[in-house]
């Protein structure tokens, strides 16, 4: 019988944003759920696989103490040490560090064998620091990789800046995660925000974002006959600064599944320093179901979506990174569609 796949959060955002503060709302309120809780500090080494064996309760681990690993190796070897206590959990907490790219994190959940049959990524959730959010944005390209990256963005600390700043925020915030959702908060107060079991990488959360991303203008503006259009929301007012765009195609039809694979994993590999993040739902050609497509940097999954059934088949995808080329991606993504 297949074991129920784990529930993962993974926490980022800089230095201070309110992470920890995240944690012990989220701890806070989900009495009903078991924790276990991984932190991502620099400086600290080893894992304290005896407090996993007798922890009790969730409180207790985030009270005594986390499990400190650092990235690579250790960080699977976390992972496993974790499955392998007999300490049982129903949720993964993992607070990155603060300032590093947490892609790594991230892509160790979609490459891993192992480690994606026990465990499934919920979402990824980034805490921003309203206070501070902006100059870090410029300085830190750390800043933008989390953002990029995040399902959902607390926009945090917001009693300390003015209503109006939210707003020129959440548009900063828009240039790099233009598919999340933003949320505003004081004191990583989420009462009325569902955080966990947002089920962000399943197909329905994915294809409501990704048809977000497209706005509603989408079918207005296509063309009759044209097989693919490009939109990129944020071209006219990205800062050339702040070099992370996002750029999302619609084509009509299936792509060919041997095509496509063989070119994604070359194309990503070829791009690793530059493409962060990739979502979409796509249409294969011989398959009765839409799949679900995600990439973190190098590494991407499939996951089988719900069945096309008499609809019209149709690919959407959603690229974000550094310096993408929209004819470019689309004129290689136009010689991978089924005859
Ligand atoms: N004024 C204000 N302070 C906040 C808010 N959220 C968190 N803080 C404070 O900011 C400080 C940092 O919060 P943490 O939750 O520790 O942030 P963190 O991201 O875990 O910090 P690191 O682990 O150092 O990266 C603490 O003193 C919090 O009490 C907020 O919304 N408003």
């Amino acid at each position: 019988m297949e074991q129920k796949r784990i529930p993962v959060t993974i926490i980022t955002g800089f230095l201070g944003a309110g992470k920890t503060s995240l944690l012990n709302k989220l701890i806070g309120k989900h009495p009903e759920k078991k924790f276990a809780i991984i932190e991502n500090e620099f400086g600290e080494t080893g894992i304290d696989g005896g407090l996993i064996a007798t922890a009790t309760d969730a409180i207790f681990e985030l009270n005594n103490g986390c499990i400190c690993c650092s990235l690579g190796e250790d960080f699977l070897h976390t992972l496993e040490t974790l499955l392998g206590s007999s300490y049982e959990f129903d949720h993964l907490l993992i607070e990155t560090t603060g300032i590093a790219d947490p892609s790594g994190i991230v892509d160790a959940f979609i490459s891993g064998n192992t480690v994606q049959e026990r465990f499934r990524i919920d979402s990824v959730v980034c805490v921003a620091d309203a206070e501070n959010m902006e100059d870090l944005f410029d300085e830190q390209p750390e800043v933008r990789l989390q953002l990029a990256l995040a399902d959902l963005v607390l926009l945090n600390k917001t009693d300390c800046v003015h209503s109006d700043y939210l707003t020129h925020l959440t548009r900063l915030i828009k240039q790099v995660a233009p598919m999340a959702k933003i949320v505003n908060t004081t004191f990583c107060n989420v009462d009325g925000t569902a955080v966990l079991d947002t089920n962000s990488f399943s197909g329905e959360v994915v294809e409501k974002s990704t048809l977000s991303f497209f706005g509603m203008d989408l079918q207005e503006k296509k063309q009759a006959g044209q097989k693919s259009f490009i939109h990129n929301p944020q071209s006219h007012e990205s800062n050339p600064k702040h070099d992370i765009s996002s750029v999302g195609f619609t084509f009509e039809g299936s792509f060919d599944v041997n095509k496509f694979g063989l070119w994604m994993q070359n194309y990503l590999y070829f791009n690793r320093e530059n493409i962060f993040r990739v979502k979409g739902i796509m249409s294969f050609d011989q398959t009765e179901d839409q799949f679900v497509f995600h990439a973190v940097r190098s590494s991407f999954m499939f996951e089988v979506g719900k069945p096309w059934g008499n609809a019209a088949r149709f690919s959407k995808l959603v690229f974000i990174g550094k310096n993408i080329s929209g004819q470019e991606l689309e004129a290689n993504l136009l010689q991978l569609l089924a005859k």
